[in-house]
C-alpha cells in the first residue's frame, strides 16, 4: 500500500482552477518532488494534503485511511510533519530547547508549559540533534545560527513528531547551492533510515533532478509527468512547459 494516495484532487479559487485532478502516490522511504512554473498549483496542492484547504473533490488517503478536509492539526496526529519555507524556531530558546518543545508538543503537553522544556526527554532531543548533525550546537540560542543550520533544527523539530510524511514546502528556498544539496542529502539519508515519505516542492533543479527519487510536474493545475528524474528531463512534453519561463530543466 502506498504512503500518500492523492486522488482526482480539485480546487478552484472564485474562477481560477488551481488544481484540477491532480493524482498521484509516493511510497514509504521516497522523495517526491512537486515542480512546475509559477501558478502551477504546487502549493496549493501541498496545502490540500496538510489540510490547510478544502478541496471541492477529490481525496488524501494516509497508508489506506481517507484524511481528506481533516484539519492540520488533525492531519499532523496522523503522522503528517511539515517545514516551511523560512523556517519556524524560537530564536532565544537554544537548540536543545526548541526540539524538547517539539518533543513536548508531540507528547500532547500544553505549549502553555514550555518552562518545562528544559527537562524534557533532553536525551532524546540529542539524539535527533545528532541525526542532523547539530548536536555540536545544542547549547546555543538559534539567533546565533547560520541559516542552513537553523534549516537542519526546525528538521529535527520536524522528526520529534516521527512522521510518517513529512511536507516540505522549498526546504532550500534562501541557500546556496552547496548547502542546498547537503540538506536534501541529509533528508534522504533519513528518509531511507525511518522509512519515512517526503513531498516537497522546490525550484533548484539540481536538488530536484540530483536528489528526488520520482518527479510529478505541474502545469495549470493539471499532472504533466511523473516519473523517475531522468524520465523527466527527457520529456519534450516537460521541456516545452518550461521554455518561455525563465527556468531551466538542466541540473545547475
Ligand atoms: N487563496 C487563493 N485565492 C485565489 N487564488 C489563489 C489562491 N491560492 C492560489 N491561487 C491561484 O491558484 C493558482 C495556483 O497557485 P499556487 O500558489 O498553487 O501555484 P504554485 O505552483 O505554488 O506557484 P508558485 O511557484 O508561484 O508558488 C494561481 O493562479 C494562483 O493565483
Amino acid at each position: 500500500m502506498s504512503l500518500l494516495q492523492v486522488q482526482g484532487l480539485r480546487k478552484s479559487f472564485g474562477g481560477v482552477q488551481a488544481v484540477q485532478g491532480v493524482s498521484f502516490a509516493l511510497q514509504a522511504g521516497e522523495l517526491l518532488a512537486l515542480i512546475g512554473p509559477n501558478g502551477a498549483g504546487k502549493s496549493t496542492t501541498f496545502n490540500l494534503v496538510g489540510g490547510q484547504i478544502l478541496p471541492d473533490a477529490g481525496r488524501v488517503l494516509l497508508q489506506g485511511q481517507d484524511i481528506t478536509g481533516l484539519a492540520p492539526r488533525a492531519v499532523w496526529r496522523r503522522g503528517v510533519g511539515r517545514t516551511f519555507q523560512i523556517a519556524q524556531t524560537f530564536a532565544s530558546f537554544t537548540v536543545l530547547q526548541n526540539v524538547q518543545m517539539a518533543l513536548l508538543s508531540h507528547d500532547r503537553h500544553a505549549w502553555r508549559w514550555w518552562r518545562r522544556a528544559d527537562a524534557h526527554r533532553p536525551q532524546d532531543a540529542l539524539a535527533l540533534l545528532e541525526q542532523v548533525g547539530m548536536a555540536a550546537q545544542a547549547q546555543r540560542p538559534c539567533s546565533a545560527l547560520a541559516y542552513g543550520d537553523v534549516k537542519r533544527v526546525e528538521l529535527a523539530m520536524a522528526l520529534a513528531h516521527a512522521p510518517a510524511l513529512l511536507l516540505m514546502d522549498e526546504p532550500t528556498a534562501g541557500m546556496a547551492p552547496a548547502e542546498r544539496l547537503a540538506l536534501m542529502q541529509l533528508v534522504q539519508r533519513i528518509a531511507r533510515e525511518r522509512h519515512m515519505g517526503v513531498l516537497f516542492t522546490e525550484h533548484s533543479m539540481d536538488v530536484v533532478f540530483g536528489l528526488a527519487d520520482r518527479v510529478a510536474v505541474l502545469v495549470r493545475g493539471q499532472l504533466l509527468a511523473e516519473g523517475t528524474p531522468q524520465q523527466i528531463q527527457d520529456d519534450a512534453r516537460v521541456q516545452a512547459a518550461y521554455l518561455g519561463t525563465g527556468l531551466a530543466l538542466e541540473s545547475a
